[in-house]
């Protein structure tokens, strides 16, 4: 169970993110909604680490993980798609996820070790390869891919690293309309699994829908509305905060 309690940060005069507790448990995919500036990407930061608290706390299944910084908070099970900086532009997209692959069976970074002895981590490497529709793009350098195909092989990243808790921000952001079902159905994969802890901030309504168990909604920086999917959306601080209109004005709609 990942955990945050009266999480707050301040910057300068402005609460970013205001006292918000909230609990995620294993096996649900919860979407983060709110408005831009709202202080999701924030609250996702104070979660992974990047950046400090003010207040509150982050506990992973009991740990308080508070004050570790995000690189040990990855090595207790965070995991956090990073707009690309995971990635080893220079490396090809089989060796960037083999590398994922051998840092979570602790076998090091080292990229230049045998290989041929650890049959079965090839074939998780592969495996991973063919999860995120890249095995045909496995010798081409990640530098070289589109845009699309990075994020698709940062997920990849991801998924190979194992962490308990998946921390999506707008995953689709930058593809075009026939790559955005692929990450789709990874993160779909990924929750039918039914262990994984997800945490998805998506501006796309209908990707909300369609992914999510459950809806928070943030509004600056404070937790105004938390559960099922279409109670929240349908709901009044949703309609006007969210989607700024007041139910007086979807009436007249
Ligand atoms: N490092 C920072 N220093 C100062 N203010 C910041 C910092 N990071 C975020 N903010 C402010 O905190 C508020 C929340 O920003 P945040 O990026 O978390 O919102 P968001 O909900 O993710 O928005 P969007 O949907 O546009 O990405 C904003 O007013 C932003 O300007």
């Amino acid at each position: 169970m990942l955990e945050t309690r009266d999480l707050t940060v301040r910057f300068g005069g402005h609460v970013a993110v205001n006292a918000v507790s909230c609990a995620f448990a294993p096996g649900t995919l919860t979407a983060i909604v709110g408005p831009n500036g709202a202080g999701k990407t924030t609250y996702f930061n104070l979660i992974s680490g990047q950046i400090k608290v003010s207040a509150g706390r982050v506990a992973l299944n009991g740990q308080d993980l508070t004050p570790l910084g995000a690189a040990a908070r990855a090595q207790a099970g965070l995991g956090r798609a990073f707009q690309l900086t995971n990635l080893f532009p220079q490396l090809s997209v089989r060796e960037n996820v083999r590398l994922a692959v051998q840092a979570r069976a602790g076998a090091g970074l080292n990229l230049w070790r045998i290989w041929s002895d650890r049959r079965d981590l090839l074939e998780k490497t592969d495996r991973v390869l063919e999860a995120v529709a890249l095995a045909d793009k496995r010798d081409a350098l990640a530098a070289s891919l589109p845009h699309g195909d990075q994020r698709k092989l940062e997920v990849g990243i991801l998924m190979a690293l194992e962490p308990q808790v998946f921390m999506f921000d707008e995953p689709t952001a930058g593809m075009s309309v026939d790559e955005v079902p692929v990450i789709l159905n990874l993160i779909r994969q990924l929750k039918n699994d039914k262990t994984k802890t997800i945490l998805l901030v998506e501006h796309k309504m209908d990707v909300v829908r369609e992914l999510s168990d459950r809806i928070i909604v943030l509004h600056n920086g404070e937790l105004v509305a938390d559960g099922e999917p279409e109670t929240v959306i349908a709901s009044p601080v949703v309609q006007q905060a969210y989607l700024g209109i007041s139910p007086e004005e979807k009436e007249a709609v």
